[in-house]
């Protein structure tokens, strides 16, 4: 029998949509933000081919609680303590200044669960893929030159997670002349 998604995966879906629904990507066709989730959780499915549900749940709640109302207490409510630990796992402290935040990213990759690790490798592949056809608006050359020299950080201290996923990350650092 064909396997069809989950009622908690639709849920999910569900969810992120309405949390995201007035954001928007900063890339000049206003891509509505809950396509970056869906691709995130895609790529884990379709490319890492990850069969681990709560991690393909915590991929399209990953930016949830950083970018809009929702909290930790309403995913565990809603999805379990599981997908919620996932999520906060990848989840950037906000009250912190970017730069820390920043810096906090590469530090913290290395102390990742392995599962955690899936979903940060699959959300930076999906914002590079996104950074060699698009400058974000308002962005200069030098910092989306900038965002990739950083992302390579983040993932250096990601690897050994997935080998798919890592070989289609360095295929863009070598583009960008980073490896
Ligand atoms: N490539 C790209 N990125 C966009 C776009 N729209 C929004 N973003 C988000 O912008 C972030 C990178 O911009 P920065 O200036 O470094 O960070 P900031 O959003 O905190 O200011 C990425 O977050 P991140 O911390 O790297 O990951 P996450 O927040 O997605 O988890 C990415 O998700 C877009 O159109 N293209
Ligand atoms: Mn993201």
């Amino acid at each position: 029998m064909t396997p069809r998604p989950s009622s908690r995966f639709m849920e999910c879906l569900q969810y992120a949509a309405h949390k995201h629904r007035d954001q928007r990507r900063k890339d000049p066709a206003q891509t509505p933000y809950v396509n970056h989730v869906i691709n995130v959780s895609t790529i884990l499915a379709v490319e890492a081919c990850i069969e681990d549900e709560a991690v393909l749940m915590a991929a399209i709640l990953h930016d949830v609680v950083e970018d809009t109302d929702a909290t930790f207490a309403d995913l565990e409510a809603l999805f379990g303590a599981d997908v919620c630990d996932l999520v906060r796992e990848v989840t950037d402290d906000k009250s912190l200044e970017k730069q820390e935040r920043k810096r906090l990213q590469i530090a913290n990759a290395a102390k990742t669960s392995p599962r955690a690790k899936l979903i940060k490798l699959a959300d930076k592949l999906d914002n590079l893929r996104d950074l060699l056809v698009n400058t974000p608006q308002g962005w200069t050359e030098e910092r989306r030159e900038l965002y990739f020299v950083w992302a390579k950080q983040v993932v250096d201290n990601l690897r050994g997670t997935n080998t798919n996923l890592e070989l289609k990350l360095d295929e863009i650092f070598r583009q960008r002349g980073l490896l």
